[in-house]
């Protein structure tokens, strides 16, 4: 049996009267990419904090390595990158991703490597004496990305990671995903890029807060009767 490093079961998430998750069944196991899609709003990020005991669910169960969340103990054997970057303005790419590697235990002897090989994946190597005050939208997200790989976690969980990324080097991050998953680690991702959610080795869609569909893209394809994971969405949400 492969093993869960995420397991959620009949999850349910309440804001005020919002009920914004009603049943979420989603696994993710070691060795395995899972991509979460679903339309604005669906509630996709609420399951990754849930995941990561960011809120607490209503009802159900959320367990990260077994253990039921929230666990804060847990938290330094993932790379969590969130929607909104929060990055310390003042600071430099580099210094940013220092004060992050310490807060993850990186030893001071393994820092710079780690910081170099990080920066790399990302394309950030020239730009990290610069203060982050000064960097795009995009070079933003690429520097939480390299913070989130930084110490070769165990579970990465990427909320719209290649959001303001273009084609090339997300194609160059896709081949380290794929890196990171073969190495035996696991990846949780939310994304609109739909050509994004064919690369994963399952996919789940996230629609009237619960989980409709969860297969490999290739069987989900099939199942809809379609030859993309567009068209599998589009199905699903009733457009077509
Ligand atoms: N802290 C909160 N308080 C109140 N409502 C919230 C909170 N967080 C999320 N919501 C609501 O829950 C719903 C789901 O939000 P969520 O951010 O999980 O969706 P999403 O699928 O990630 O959307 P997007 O693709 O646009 O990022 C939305 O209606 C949102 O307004």
């Amino acid at each position: 049996m492969a093993q869960a490093m995420i397991d959620l079961a009949h999850l349910a998430k309440k804001f005020g009267d919002q009920t914004v998750l009603k049943d979420i069944n989603l696994t993710v196991n070691a060795g395995e990419i899972v991509g979460l899609i679903g339309p604005s709003g669906a509630g996709k990020s609420t399951v990754i904090k849930v995941a990561l005991g960011m809120e607490v669910a209503n009802g159900g169960s959320a367990k990260v390595f077994d253990t039921v969340m929230p666990d804060r103990k847990l938290l330094g054997r993932m790379g969590y990158m969130a929607q909104t970057d929060a990055l310390y303005d003042d600071l430099s790419g580099e210094e940013n991703l220092k004060f992050f590697g310490v807060m993850k235990g990186i030893a001071k002897a393994k820092m710079a490597a780690e910081i170099a090989h990080a920066a790399g994946v990302v394309d950030l190597t020239a730009d990290l004496k610069k203060r982050v005050a000064g960097y795009s939208g995009g070079m933003k997200r690429r520097l939480s990305l390299a913070i989130a790989l930084l110490g070769n976690p165990e579970l990465l969980i990427l909320d719209e990671p290649t959001v303001g990324i273009d084609p090339a080097l997300r194609r160059q991050i896709w081949t380290e995903l794929g890196k990171i998953r073969d190495a035996g680690r696991a990846i949780l991702i939310t994304t609109h890029v739909m050509d994004e959610a064919e690369l994963t080795d399952r996919v789940a869609l996230l629609l009237g807060g619960k989980v409709m569909a969860f297969d490999k893209p290739a069987v989900l394809k099939q199942q809809y009767g379609v030859d993309t994971i567009e068209d599998v969405f589009l199905k699903a949400e009733g457009v077509e």
